[in-house]
């Protein structure tokens, strides 16, 4: 396939013309009037080539959970939304805590899937936080890192084995940050919305205390540990901390975090609600400052979908949870882009570079014998969001009816064009 005429970045990070000729899977070339004989050709001018964005927190709910979504529907939401490897939680039905069961999820990803899919082994059987699973095992059938995500690893004795393990293994422990004990039946942060709502809530050290611990455990252990959807002040403060205290310390931030807080919650709608919980105003002004001072490492959607009659329950009853994977570029392109707050350049790179090169990946650049990982977006593009166009089976969006620019159009994985806006989903990559 060649490419023509896309707009993209160079490796030094210069806004550039170029072609890009792909074969077998990997970039050939890159370059100016490549020649297209024997090759699909397709035209790219006025459009950007993007490495394939690249998310390592989704919630891709297969097995167990398939009403909710599908490795294949699931999959088909990331292509759609430009992203072209996804990282899936341990968090299904049975729990992604055996070899057997990381071996599953390669398999259905090879029959059914659109996307590079690297599954996460869960730390502890069954996701309950008493037994530390074989990592070594699951490492032997392809795992990405280690999580509980969905829940906190409760005990510091417990975790401070599982640091042990991964450090010995290379693996990281990627963290799900919150004392059961301070969570008090919280349904959303504990402050100015749950005060109006007369609704229990999540107190910010819930997160924090976990994050505090973790890193001096990580100190202890030299463990590469990961904080999963940071949403707190106080979070921010411990990483940046830890850091600077040359801990092995990584922080992810959601689009979501990082673009409402509790005073947009518009009432009592399930479609706010997710773990942890939208903050104060205050907390998302430090996640902006923690991830443009490089605090904070990159962004990740935590794409959580649930069904409607799930969602349709109490703010109190419904589950925590909202799909992210068609909407978080736009999104942010159009809210923090547009607006001067980051360069597309730091937008893409925290989608795609830095999120790769924390976790070890051959991903997220676009260079000659890489892989031809690819996507390409329409900045002029713009257009309603609307969950009824979603490819994902999860429709709980806060966002249905914001109007962005800045969309996919084409969507290349190992070198096949999976998605495209004129012509829809063609099978998928490995198929
Ligand atoms: N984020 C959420 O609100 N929900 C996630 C679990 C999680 O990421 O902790 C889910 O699995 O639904
Ligand atoms: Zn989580
Ligand atoms: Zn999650």
């Amino acid at each position: 396939m060649l490419l023509k005429n896309g707009t993209m970045y160079d490796h030094v990070g210069n806004q550039v013309t170029r072609d890009i000729l792909i074969e077998n899977g990997r970039i050939k070339k890159l370059g100016k009037n490549l020649q297209a004989e024997g090759h699909e050709t397709v035209e790219c001018e006025g459009k950007w080539i993007f490495p394939g964005f690249v998310d390592l927190h989704v919630h891709l709910r297969e097995p167990g959970f398939e009403a909710k979504e599908t490795i294949e529907t699931g999959s088909m939401a990331a292509v759609k939304g430009g992203f072209t490897t996804i990282a899936c939680m341990p968090n299904t039905k049975p729990v992604l805590d055996t070899p057997e069961q990381i071996r599953y999820i390669h398999e259905q990803t090879k029959k059914s899937g659109y996307a590079h899919v690297l599954p996460i082994g869960a730390i502890t059987k069954r996701q309950l936080g008493e037994e530390l699973n074989d990592f070594e095992s699951m490492q032997h059938e392809g795992v990405l890192a280690v999580s509980d995500d969905g829940v906190g690893v409760q005990s510091s004795w417990m975790m401070k084995q599982a640091m042990i393990k991964a450090q010995e293994l290379g693996l990281p422990v990627v963290a799900h940050c919150e004392d059961d004990t301070l969570i008090q039946g919280g349904c959303v942060h504990e402050g100015s919305f749950s005060e109006k709502y007369n609704l229990r809530g999540i107190p910010s050290e819930c997160e924090a205390i976990h994050i505090g611990r973790d890193i001096l455990l990580a100190e202890q252990t030299g463990v590469h540990y990961h904080v999963c959807h940071i949403s707190t002040k106080e979070s921010v403060r411990l990483v940046r901390e830890g850091k600077k205290n040359g801990i092995k310390v990584t922080a992810e931030v959601s689009p979501h975090h990082l673009l409402l807080c509790e005073d947009d919650i518009p009432g009592l709608n399930t479609n706010f609600k997710m773990n942890p919980p939208l903050r104060g105003a205050a907390d998302r002004e430090a996640l902006l400052e923690g991830l443009l001072d490089g605090t904070i490492d990159f962004i990740a959607t935590d794409h959580a979908p649930h069904t409607e009659e799930e969602k349709a329950k109490s703010m109190e009853l419904a589950p925590f949870g909202i799909v992210g994977l068609e909407t978080a570029f736009p999104l942010l392109y159009t809210h923090f882009v547009q607006k001067g707050i980051f360069t597309l350049k730091q937008l893409v790179d925290w989608m795609t570079v830095i999120p790769a090169d924390r976790f070890g990946l051959d991903k997220g650049r676009l260079t000659e014998g890489g892989p031809a990982d690819i996507t390409i977006v329409d900045l002029h593009k713009v257009q309603d969001i609307d969950p009824n166009q979603f490819a994902s089976k999860g429709k709980n969006t806060p966002f249905a009816g914001w109007r962005t620019s800045g969309w996919p159009v084409q969507t290349i994985v190992a070198g096949e064009l999976v998605w495209s806006e004129e012509q829809g989903f063609s099978a998928g990559n490995e198929k």
